[in-house]
């Protein structure tokens, strides 16, 4: 069962990308997505490889946002599909079984057809508003979240569901007594300046409740 962190990074050059994923792995986290939302370029395959020689060194998961050919070109353990990115068939084709591969939801039909596809995960949000993504989705709120695991549980769907979108420790507790798996977060870990008190917290928080 994957962990129930995921980091996904922020940064506008390599170096920030770099600095932020380098501190999220000092600081205990085991799970990179590597969010670097430009066009394609050098950077972009400098910036991955990097990223897969740190995961290496500090033995944990590494996958990549949308991009599902460099996930294959550079090995890495998965990707993270949204609603109009690759379809997950294809990306299975390409990447095989064993790579993670997760997908976007916003609503209840999405689940379904995420579960459908096949996904390892479910990335369901956003939660609440956030400036780490433009063109957000409608926000579900902790009530988005009960109704939308509560038609899950009623249909008998278990797939791991990740909450995403402008979490904060604070929204942990009442997030995991909707029934997710885990959470995905961005600026939270990235802005913090202790991050390492700050995941300690979020597994706190994280373990418990599960
Ligand atoms: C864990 C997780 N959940 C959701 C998303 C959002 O993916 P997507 O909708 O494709 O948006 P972009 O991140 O590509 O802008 C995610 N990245 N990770
Ligand atoms: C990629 C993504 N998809 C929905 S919200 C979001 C951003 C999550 O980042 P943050 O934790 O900074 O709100
Ligand atoms: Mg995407």
């Amino acid at each position: 069962m994957h962990n129930q962190l995921q980091y996904i990074s922020q940064g506008n050059t390599v170096e920030e990308q770099l600095y932020n994923i380098h501190k999220a792995l000092d600081n205990g986290c085991d799970w990179i997505q590597m969010r670097f939302k430009k066009n394609y370029s050098d950077d972009t395959f400098t910036l991955a490889e990097a990223v897969k020689m740190l995961c290496k060194e500090y033995l944990a998961t590494f996958i990549i946002n949308d991009n599902v050919h460099l996930a294959k070109q550079l090995d890495a353990d998965g990707v993270h599909l949204g609603l109009s990115d690759m379809s997950v068939e294809e990306a299975r084709l390409i990447l095989g079984k064993t790579k993670i591969i997760g997908g976007t939801a916003n609503t209840f039909e999405d689940v379904l057809q995420r579960t459908a596809e096949n996904c390892d995960y479910i990335g369901l949000g956003p939660f609440q508003f956030t400036t780490t993504k433009q063109n957000l989705s409608p926000i579900l709120g902790l009530e988005g979240y009960r109704s939308i695991i509560g038609q899950m549980k009623a249909k008998n769907i278990q797939i791991p569901i990740y909450a995403i979108g402008g979490i904060t420790l604070e929204n942990i507790e009442s997030l995991m007594k909707t029934g997710i798996h885990g959470i995905a977060v961005s600026g939270l870990i990235t802005q913090t300046e202790n991050v390492s008190q700050l995941i300690n917290q979020l597994n706190d928080k994280l373990y418990v409740t599960i």
